[in-house]
């Protein structure tokens, strides 16, 4: 019976003891389960939660981006009913300009005379009327109204409105103050207004106004006719690219064309150009160059010249006497450094070569940031006074200007007269 009994203990404890052991190995199981879900917790919880965020952040992003374009897509059609409601009644403009009165004449373009006027709200505007000989049809001046309307940069001037009425066709721009470039630099007593820093932010101001029309806005614009009397400055002498009646609207990468008509000054034509018809944005570059050089120098590159100012400009670069380029009023107080790398990106831009001259985009980069290395400049075109003779070209300069409407108003110092 003991015996019995004590068979039946040592028959019972192994089984207990399995048991236990079961037991704690349970227990040893389950407090490694509640630390691995501890650690668990611990690194799954931060990481949903950063993920969940970013997947927050993207989503508002992705909203705020398809608000945006939204947004776009209302202005554009916004943009385009405009032009129609652009439209202008004659008899307001007639009374705004007092029946476009001699004394409220601003100047006059090769396509017409340009009048002040005052609106019944206050605001001054300036009035293109069409000369009916102009040459300039239906389609060039919608074209004009269209390109102008959709384009808005602090460089360029703006478009008010239209008027289509019988024979009459106006459009109506802001009125921009201190009348065009060309009457300050070329002036002797108001080119002294324009100091060394005007000029400087005034070839800043004209760059990114061509770059906009040249890569930022959403029609790829080839300007060419840019020149001095082209560029309005404002009461605070901001340069605004003016009058884009021969600007053609490119599709981004429809960016060459060719002409028979070729419009522009031949002063500022790029001799592709100007002989061939063929133009491109680098026709544009070619004439900001000729630009650039006339207002360091003062002086007008136009056919009474013996020799034109990038020939000029270019010899006496390699002669090493560039800077005597500068106008001398300006020589009491000038950056070296700036005028230099002016007239260096002037030469850049005024090359025969159309692949080497910059484009604009390039141009504002030379100019904001000198670590930026420039190349030499090479030869400009052979255009001297006798090639163009030869050419049978002859220098168009269309345009005068009257001051009687718009006395300038000068930002902090007045002219001396
Ligand atoms: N928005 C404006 N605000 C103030 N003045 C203006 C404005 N637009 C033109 N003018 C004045 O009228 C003049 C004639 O301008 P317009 O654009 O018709 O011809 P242009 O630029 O002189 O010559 P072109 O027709 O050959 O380009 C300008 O030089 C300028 O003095």
């Amino acid at each position: 019976m003991l015996c019995l009994t004590k068979l039946c203990r040592r028959s019972v404890s192994p089984v207990n003891n399995l048991i236990r052991r079961k037991r704690i190995t349970e227990l040893g199981y389950a407090r490694q389960r509640k630390k691995s879900s501890k650690k668990i917790v611990i690194i799954v919880v931060p990481t949903v939660i950063v993920v969940v965020l970013l997947l927050l952040s993207m989503i508002t992003i992705c909203f705020s981006l398809r608000k945006k374009k939204g947004i776009d897509t209302v202005k554009n059609v916004d943009e385009i009913s405009s032009v129609e409601s652009l439209q202008f009644n004659f008899d307001t403009v007639r009374v705004a300009t007092e029946d476009f009165c001699d004394s409220n004449k601003l100047g006059e373009g090769g396509f017409g005379l340009v009048y002040k006027g005052k609106l019944s709200d206050g605001k001054d505007i300036a009035v293109k009327r069409l000369s009916r000989n102009s040459g300039q049809g239906i389609e060039e001046f919608k074209n004009e109204v269209l390109l102008l309307a959709k384009l808005q940069h602090r460089n360029l001037v703006r478009l008010f409105g239209f008027c289509l009425e019988g024979d009459e066709k106006l459009l109506i721009y802001e009125f921009v103050p201190n009348a065009s470039l060309d009457q300050f630099v070329f002036d002797p007593i108001k080119r002294s207004y324009l100091d060394w820093e005007r000029r400087y932010k005034i070839i800043g101001g004209i760059a990114r106004g061509l770059l906009y029309l040249h890569e930022d806005s959403r029609d790829r614009i080839i300007r060419r006719d840019l020149k001095a009397s082209n560029i309005l400055l404002d009461a605070q002498m901001n340069p605004k690219i003016s009058d884009f009646g021969v600007a053609r609207l490119f599709v981004v990468d429809q960016t060459q064309g060719n002409t028979s008509r070729v419009v522009g000054t031949y002063g500022y034509m790029s001799p592709e150009y100007a002989m061939h018809g063929q133009f491109s944005v680098k026709s544009d570059v070619f004439s900001f160059g000729v630009l650039v050089l006339e207002i360091i120098s003062g002086q007008k590159n136009n056919s009474e010249r013996v020799e034109d100012l990038l020939s000029y400009a270019w010899r006496q670069w390699e002669e090493g006497i560039a800077l005597e380029l500068i106008e001398p009023t300006l020589r009491e107080c000038y950056s070296r450094k700036e005028v230099m790398r002016c007239i260096h990106i002037g030469l850049l831009c005024g090359q025969e070569d159309v692949v080497r001259r910059p484009t604009m985009a390039s141009v504002v980069l030379m100019l904001n940031s000198y670590s930026v290395t420039l190349p030499l400049p090479t030869a400009p075109p052979l255009f001297a006074s006798s090639r163009r003779k030869e050419l049978g070209l002859t220098t168009v300069e269309h345009g005068t200007n009257t001051t009687n409407a718009s006395q300038p108003i000068l930002p902090d110092r007045s002219i001396s007269s």
